[in-house]
């Protein structure tokens, strides 16, 4: 399989994918991404030296990659633009969510491998998590190449195809939450009197700190809690009115509504 990537709408995640992979020591000069406008292609060449073009099926000649980066109600436009033109050998592999691999492979040449992934927007400077399924038709070796692809990015876990709605919930919408839970700390902090500077680099630093020790410490959450909450203090008199409001209910509520809502992107 050849290295030449094309990736198709280097949007949000399609970017973050990109700049990972770059990152991790893929060829900027065997990357073609493809845009709409040229503000960003501009954007696309200044920043990684990668060719683009608005033309979805120049893109794909020669690619032994393509990655499919746009929303979920474009990919069957672009799988008809870019179908008569994809390299016999290709991996496609896309990131769009809820879409199953049946919904590309029904549209592509018969054969043809796809992995579907779900990465999130940490893939940008290397600290992303990507599950990855395969299609019908991908083998082990196919998957290795994504997983190749893939490893500047972060995390690559193989996961089944049936899961990744769940996978989408929670890890690939998960930063939005982690983002708003900052911006409510920081908020937070803006109300007790912090200035506003200070009460974000306090909630961006204690969100950093708490995830590191809990990667490197191995330890289960529940323990990392306990060490914090004293007895009668103050991380008990926080962590009750975050019990009174349901937080934790709402936490899985909201999981639960982007998986239902991914499986409602498939159509
Ligand atoms: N954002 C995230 O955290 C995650 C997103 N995903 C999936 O990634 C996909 C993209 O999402 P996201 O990056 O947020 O969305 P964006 O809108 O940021 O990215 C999509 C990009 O595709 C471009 N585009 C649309 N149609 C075409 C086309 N025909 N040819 C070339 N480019 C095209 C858009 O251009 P223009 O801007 O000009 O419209 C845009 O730049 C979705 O399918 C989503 O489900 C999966 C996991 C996480
Ligand atoms: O919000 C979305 O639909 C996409 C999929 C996961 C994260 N962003």
């Amino acid at each position: 399989m050849n290295q030449r990537l094309a990736v198709l709408g280097a949007g949000n995640m399609g970017e973050a994918v990109l700049a990972g992979a770059l990152s991790g020591g893929w060829a900027a000069s065997d990357v073609v991404a493809t845009v709409r406008t040229e503000a960003k292609a501009q954007h696309l060449r200044e920043t990684y030296q990668v060719a683009t073009t608005s033309d979805n099926a120049a893109a794909v000649r020669g690619a032994g990659l393509v990655l499919v980066g746009v929303k979920p109600k474009d990919v069957g436009a672009l799988l008809e633009e870019v179908a008569p033109a994809l390299d016999p050998s290709a991996v496609v592999v896309t990131v769009a969510a809820g879409l199953p691999t049946t919904f590309y492979e029904e549209r592509l040449p018969a054969g043809l491998p796809v992995v579907r992934t779900v990465p999130n927007t940490p893939a940008a400077i290397g600290a992303g998590i990507t599950a990855i399924a395969p299609g019908a038709s991908a083998t082990d070796a196919h998957l290795e190449a994504v997983e190749h692809l893939l490893a500047g990015t972060g995390a690559v876990v193989r996961a089944a195809e049936k899961d990744l709605d769940a996978v989408t919930a929670i890890s690939g919408s998960g930063p939005a939450y982690v983002f708003h839970v900052a911006d409510a700390l920081a908020e937070a902090g803006v109300l007790l009197g912090l200035t506003r500077d200070v009460a974000r680099r306090l909630a961006t630093q204690t969100l950093l700190g708490a995830s590191r020790l809990l990667d490197e410490s191995g330890e289960h959450p529940v323990i990392l809690r306990e060490k914090v909450t004293s007895p009668g203090g103050t991380t008990a008199a926080g962590l009750r009115e975050l019990d009174d409001r349901a937080v934790r209910a709402a936490f899985v509520a909201a999981a639960a509504a982007a998986r239902d809502r991914a499986r409602e992107l498939a159509g």
